[in-house]
């Protein structure tokens, strides 16, 4: 396995280098399951988030739910939503979006409970994610804010990787580079 090396909000780590096709490999962030590198992450994205921008922040499952989490606990923040990638029994009736995201195959769905869905509308919602890469997994979240009635406010994200980082929508701790197959950087 190869390894690229990152500095990340204060921390060293190291993400193993990953197919995703014969031409194009990623740099795998897994924030979920660090405590460390979660607790770092979420102090510097609030830096990124205009306080008093934003009424909730939103996100999808599942990686980013830890950082979310701990991004409103330090904000203080009461209530945030996640969106699910599929549908439970607990939601009532609940809306969905189609969305494709670098790393997985075919299509996916994201699912809000129509009880979150009423208190977005009318509501400034920040979007949070670990990475933006394509941006289908960010498009499916602002699919949802709008059809909830909500607006977004905002899209922030730890790594902006590949072409994401020339977005000037988005705003990130740091950019991702996406590698070939022998482990170089793509230019
Ligand atoms: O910009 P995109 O191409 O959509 O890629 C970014 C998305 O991919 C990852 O989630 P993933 O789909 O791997 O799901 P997971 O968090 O459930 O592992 C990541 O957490 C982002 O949500
Ligand atoms: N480099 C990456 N690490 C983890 N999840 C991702 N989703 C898209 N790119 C990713």
């Amino acid at each position: 396995m190869q390894y690229y090396p990152m500095h990340i909000a204060g921390l060293d780590r190291k993400l193993p280098i990953c197919k995703i096709t014969d031409e194009l490999y990623i740099g795998a962030f897994i924030v979920f399951g660090d405590a460390e590198l979660t607790v770092a992450c979420a102090r510097e994205l609030l830096k990124l988030a205009e306080e008093g921008s934003y009424d909730y922040m939103l996100t999808a499952e599942a990686k980013s739910i830890p950082l979310i989490h701990e991004m409103a606990r330090q904000s203080g923040a009461q209530k945030y939503f996640i969106a699910r990638k599929g549908p439970k029994a607990y939601m009532p009736d609940p809306i969905h979006v189609e969305d494709h995201s670098i790393t997985t195959s075919g299509t996916q769905k994201l699912f809000l409970g129509r009880d979150d869905a009423e208190l977005i509308r009318g509501k400034r919602i920040l979007l949070v994610d670990d990475v933006i890469s394509t941006g289908g997994s960010l498009h499916a979240m602002e699919a949802l804010v709008e059809l909830s009635g909500g607006t977004v406010a905002g899209r922030i994200a730890v790594l902006a990787e590949g072409d994401a980082q020339n977005r000037s929508d988005i705003r990130f701790l740091a950019p991702l580079p996406v590698f070939n197959a022998d482990g170089t950087v793509k230019a």
